[in-house]
């Protein structure tokens, strides 16, 4: 019984039909209109500058040009959370307020794309709140359709999205924000979930190869520009030093 009830919370802790079914619940939170904490400009901005820079190194010292442009390095170590496996920690320098801490890897499916076996046991699917859901399971069937889909495109010999977040050594070192656990209390989160969308074209074919997400299909039901990829990254609500743990909420509905 213990067994179940531990599972139970494990699965409601991130999973898709949680969300979905406790929508109106008091411990979920809607994002409104306005409640971006940076501008999805200066997001797509700040990621061009960072993947310029990893292509400029020819990603000989990402985590660098990282701490160059940001001023911190984060990394995925044993949560301070008692049984909650692995977390994610700012290593060196401090993240400010407002910025991009981590992204959260993982393919997108949009509106009708089916998602059912992928999402049982399965606690890394993250919802945004048009719909758009993000797998960011690194094992099972969710690997294998991240590296299917990630294989699918390309435009001559380069990728349009990094398959090294699969690894325990991502190219792109902030492609870990699926490691970020929830808040353990209330008012800990030091950071929030927010919505990037790459409009076509935005970032140079050469630098796709750094975006840690991939579109499960190119066709079906699209709730914004049909040719841009949502990206999901997590910002620093609050200044985060170096050392700590970062935690998100769970139970926001991204915007
Ligand atoms: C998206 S994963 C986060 C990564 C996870 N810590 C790992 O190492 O695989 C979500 C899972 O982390 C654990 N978790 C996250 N926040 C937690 C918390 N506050 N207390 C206990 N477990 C937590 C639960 O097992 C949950 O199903």
């Amino acid at each position: 019984m213990s067994w179940l009830q531990k599972s139970w919370k494990n699965y409601r802790r991130r999973l898709l039909p949680w969300i979905a079914f406790n929508v109106e619940g008091s411990s979920t939170r809607h994002a409104r209109h306005g409640d971006t904490l940076v501008a999805n400009q200066v997001a797509v901005n700040f990621l061009y500058r960072l993947f310029d820079d990893f292509h400029r190194r020819r990603n000989v010292e990402n985590d660098r040009s990282l701490r160059d442009l940001a001023g911190f390095s984060v990394a995925r170590s044993r949560s301070g959370i008692v049984g909650a496996g692995r977390g994610v920690f700012v290593t060196r320098g401090y993240v400010r307020e407002g910025a991009i801490a981590a992204l959260y890897p993982g393919t997108v499916y949009r509106g009708s794309d089916p998602l059912f076996f992928q999402s049982l046991r399965n606690s890394f699917v993250l919802r945004c709140i048009d719909g758009q859901c993000i797998d960011g399971r690194d094992s099972g069937l969710s690997r294998l359709i991240y590296r299917s889909c990630s294989n699918r495109d390309r435009v001559g010999h380069f990728r349009l999205s990094d398959l090294s977040w699969l690894t325990e050594r991502p190219v792109n070192p902030l492609a870990v924000g699926q490691y970020v656990n929830n808040e353990p209390r209330p008012r800990m989160a030091n950071v929030a979930y927010q919505e990037v969308d790459i409009a076509d074209g935005a970032l140079p074919v050469q630098l796709m190869q750094y975006v840690p997400n991939v579109p499960f299909s190119h066709s079906g039901e699209w709730s914004a520009d049909p040719r841009s990829l949502r990206v999901v990254a997590l910002v620093a609500t609050r200044d985060v030093e170096c050392g700590a743990e970062l935690f998100s909420n769970y139970f926001t509905l991204l915007h």
